[in-house]
């Protein structure tokens, strides 16, 4: 396939020649040489840390390399801006969207277009309402953001691109998000696309995804292009060794236990949401046993940040008796104090929740973690300092010492040392979401092993995620969320993803036996 593409299409649509990127102690792309055909689906792979969002932010104008060229259509170019790119035909698509949930769908494309550009097209909905049409995309220009779930955002993301004829389009981990459906929905628009000759440049660590989709790869290490190859011909085994090496074949040690007491409970949960357009939550109740993982599955933003914002006492209104940790009412308790009585949590949002962009990995393991750390008011540095190594070795974390900056971590390295810090506390109760979010596989089996030592230590673990897959393997009971309703909770071995994901779109709601604790045995 990849052959025929290229012997159709003579000059590459985009060809990068020895990019090097330096940043401060770390070498993010060394020589990087990396050639696209029109109509090619190419991924671009590697762990966390090897420098895929350094060379994507570099074909999009965000990075500026310190040498190298950038040969498009033929041309040697050099982009500065996104705007540049944007003008050459590049589009990307970045993991968290930047649209404004109260404007509309044609409004948002409005906004990135320069005014020559809105001229050409004309009819701004028109013209996405055909786009929508051709490539099956079924946006809507007069829907407001606000209404559209994660699957039905990222398509308008795709359509701002598409709007400006993109002719090469970069997906930062584009199916993290998305429910199995929207996944396969997504497939089908990103191979219509390529059929008409856009290249398409998708960064992963859902190596299925990639040899489903891709014709080419280019696994990337330490900031190297260390291998190339054509993934239908591979295994998501056989990639992940050229990744990671040997880690790949292991196995985190699966298995499946039976909680003991009930450590944590949710009473007739109802809670009215405070943001315009988030979830309320509707009477839900459940228990969290010390020595199990409960996973709770959902399409995002069904009231899953609402949950976890409650629990942890982020949303600080008082639930007295609502929420009971061994037995004692904690719904009046601050975050803080409830960290105190043993609660751990990792929330979504990695930057600026689950770290201060700006302070150290020291600093931000003091944030949580400062029990044995301050004496008398005073922090003890050395301890401290001694603890971050710590982590940074046990989870692998990729940076440049304990003192590098929260910011200056690739995402999943990022995630790695959140998890770790959480994990390390020993907590009773971890509450975490999508715990391997933008990890890749060496690294999530690492976080997967570390959950499944603290649940046969005792601990309690409630799993908030959108992975199916994942919360099949890690948790040992399992329920779904589905517009703040909680389905029925029941063990993982009585249910399958088929059931999990009739749930996930609410199917549990009206039935007259739906209530939300268990009801087998
Ligand atoms: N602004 C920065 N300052 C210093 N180092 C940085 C900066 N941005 C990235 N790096 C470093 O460059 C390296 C490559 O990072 P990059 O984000 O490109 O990796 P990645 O392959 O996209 O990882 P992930 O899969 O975790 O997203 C990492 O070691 C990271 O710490």
């Amino acid at each position: 396939m990849a052959e025929t593409l290229k012997k159709r299409h003579s000059i590459p649509r985009i060809e990068l020649a020895n990019i090097t990127k330096q940043y401060p102690g770390c070498l993010a792309n060394d020589n990087v040489s990396l050639t696209l055909m029109p109509g090619e689906i190419h991924a671009l792979l590697g762990e966390n840390g090897a420098g895929k969002s350094t060379l994507v932010k570099t074909i999009y104008g965000v990075v500026s390399p310190d040498s190298g060229d950038i040969i498009w259509d033929g041309k040697a170019v050099s982009i500065k801006s996104p705007s540049k790119a944007r003008e050459l035909g590049i589009g990307m698509v970045f993991q968290h969207f930047s649209l404004f949930e109260t404007l509309t769908v044609s409004q948002n494309i409005e906004l990135c277009l320069t005014p020559l550009q809105l001229t050409k097209i004309g009819n701004l909905a028109s013209s996405i309402t055909a786009l929508s049409e051709k490539y099956g995309l079924n946006v809507d220009p007069d829907s407001y953001v606000h209404s559209l779930s994660i699957g039905e955002r990222q398509r308008v993301e795709i359509m701002r691109c598409l709007v400006q004829s993109v002719k090469l389009l970069i997906l930062d981990e584009p199916t993290s998000v998305l429910t199995p459906q929207e996944v396969s929905g997504l497939f089908q628009v990103l191979r219509t696309l390529a059929q008409e000759g856009c290249s398409i440049l998708f960064i992963s660590h859902k190596l299925h995804e990639v040899t489903e989709v891709c014709q080419q790869a280019t696994i990337l290490r330490a900031g190297k292009v260390i291998d190339t190859c054509e993934p239908a011909k591979e295994t998501p085994a056989s990639i992940a060794k050229m990744m990671v090496g040997e880690l790949a074949e292991q196995d985190a040690g699966y298995s499946k236990k039976e909680g003991l007491h009930t450590v944590f409970s949710m009473t007739s949960l109802n809670l009215a949401t405070k943001h315009p357009f988030g979830t309320s939550l509707k009477d839900i109740s459940f228990e969290l046993k010390a020595g199990e993982i409960l996973g709770i599955a959902g399409v995002a933003g069904n009231g899953q940040d609402e949950l976890m914002a409650i629990i942890s006492g982020e949303d600080e209104r008082n639930t007295g008796a609502a929420l009971a940790l061994e037995k004692q009412s904690i719904g009046q308790l601050s975050a803080a104090q409830r960290r105190k009585l043993g609660m751990a949590y990792v929330p979504e949002e990695r930057l600026g929740r689950g770290a201060v962009p700006d302070m150290s990995l020291t600093e931000n393991t003091l944030l949580t973690h400062s029990q044995g750390f301050i004496k008398s008011g005073i922090v003890q540095w050395k301890p401290l300092t001694d603890y971050a190594k710590k982590l940074i070795a046990q989870y692998k974390v990729k940076c440049h010492g304990e003192f590098s900056e929260a910011k200056s971590l690739s995402g999943g390295n990022l995630q790695k040392f959140i998890m770790g810090r959480e994990i390390g506390q020993n907590p009773k109760v971890l509450v975490c979401a999508h715990p391997t979010w933008g990890v890749d596989v060496g690294a999530a089996l690492a976080i997967h092993q570390a959950l499944l030592r603290l649940r046969d230590q005792g601990a309690a673990i409630l799993l908030v995620s959108e992975d199916i897959d994942e919360l099949f393997l890690l948790a040992d009971r399992m329920a779904a969320v589905c517009d703040g309703h909680l389905s029925p909770v029941v063990k993982t071995l009585d249910t399958s993803i088929d059931e999990i994901g009739q749930w996930m779109a609410g199917t549990f709601i009206h039935s007259p036996s739906h209530h939300s604790e268990e009801t087998t045995a």
